[in-house]
């Protein structure tokens, strides 16, 4: 019994000209939250799509649960549910009934418990007799995904989760993605945020010109990504300068405290150094 929920090999797609997927492998343990990280247009929805069988590959395998996704598509579908950069929660109905009409075309059994336990999950209680057209564009996130996972999919397909969201949702998001995963879901998510994939992830795959430029755990790939700094702000630049060499002694006031992060763009450029001087 393998520990691996997909397996990825040689993957290949061109949408004429364009070849997005030029080579990608990887694979993702089951109960694992897996972070694919790219930039604009990398080829992770394309990615996404082949995976849940929305898309077909030009060449290579892909397994889901042991499933193929050419050939077992119908199979694949009975245990992945996928959630796109947009939402598809229906505007006119309120949250409940949108989760009830989901929970009644999936043919579910106690409906009416799961959509209550859902609503509760994603903190949606309060607005749950509410038209979606009132929502926050967090809650209509939280709605689709809760949607997604009416039915308890064994894996869950996030394309660009926090995308749009302002800071406070990001990071409510982010909890709950981390729950999902303690409660057994394979959590398979892409994102261009670094911070997010090292915030979330078990594993990160970076996908970058067709291919998989690095993959590992957060900790192995901040040891293989360009240095992190300090941004200190102080209140002025006098402060700042007799801040620089007497910190300590003076007990000068720190405005604020980011640690910066490097950009995905100086994370490509130190590893195809890395590679290129290999
Ligand atoms: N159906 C399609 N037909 C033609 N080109 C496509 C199609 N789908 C994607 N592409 C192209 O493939 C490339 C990768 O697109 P994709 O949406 O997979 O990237 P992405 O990493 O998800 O980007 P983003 O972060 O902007 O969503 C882009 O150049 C895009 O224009």
């Amino acid at each position: 019994m393998t520990d691996n929920m997909i397996v990825v090999s040689d993957l290949k797609k061109s949408f004429k000209i364009n070849r997005v997927l030029r080579n990608v492998t990887f694979t993702v343990r089951k109960g694992s939250i897996f972070a694919l990280l790219g930039s604009n247009g990398a080829g992770k929805t394309t990615v996404v799509k082949i995976l849940s069988t929305l898309m077909k590959p030009d060449s290579g395998n892909v397994t889901i649960n042991g499933l193929d996704v050419v050939r077992q598509g119908y199979y694949v579908r009975e245990c992945i549910s996928l959630t796109g950069q947009f939402t598809a929660v229906d505007e006119v109905l309120t949250g409940r009934e949108n989760l009830n009409l989901i929970g009644q075309l999936k043919r579910l059994n106690g409906v009416k418990n799961k959509v209550n336990e859902w609503l509760s999950f994603f903190h949606l209680q309060d607005a749950a007799d509410r038209k979606v057209s009132t929502y926050s564009g967090g809650m209509r996130r939280r709605l689709d995904i809760a949607m997604s996972l009416m039915g308890k999919p064994q894996i869950i397909f996030l394309d660009e989760p926090t995308t749009g969201l302002d800071p406070q949702n990001r990071i409510a998001m982010w909890d709950l993605v981390k729950e999902l995963a303690v409660g057994g879901t394979t959590v398979f998510l892409t994102t261009q945020y670094l911070e997010e994939a090292e915030y979330l992830a078990d594993y990160i795959a970076i996908l970058h010109g067709g291919k998989i430029l690095a993959e590992g755990t957060p900790q192995y790939l901040k040891t293989i990504m360009p240095h992190r700094g300090a941004q200190l702000n102080f209140q002025s630049e006098e402060q700042a300068a007799e801040a620089m060499a007497l910190l300590n002694e003076n007990g000068i006031t720190i405005e604020s405290f980011e640690q910066k992060l490097p950009s995905l763009e100086d994370v490509f450029l130190a590893l195809t150094d890395e590679k290129g001087g290999k």
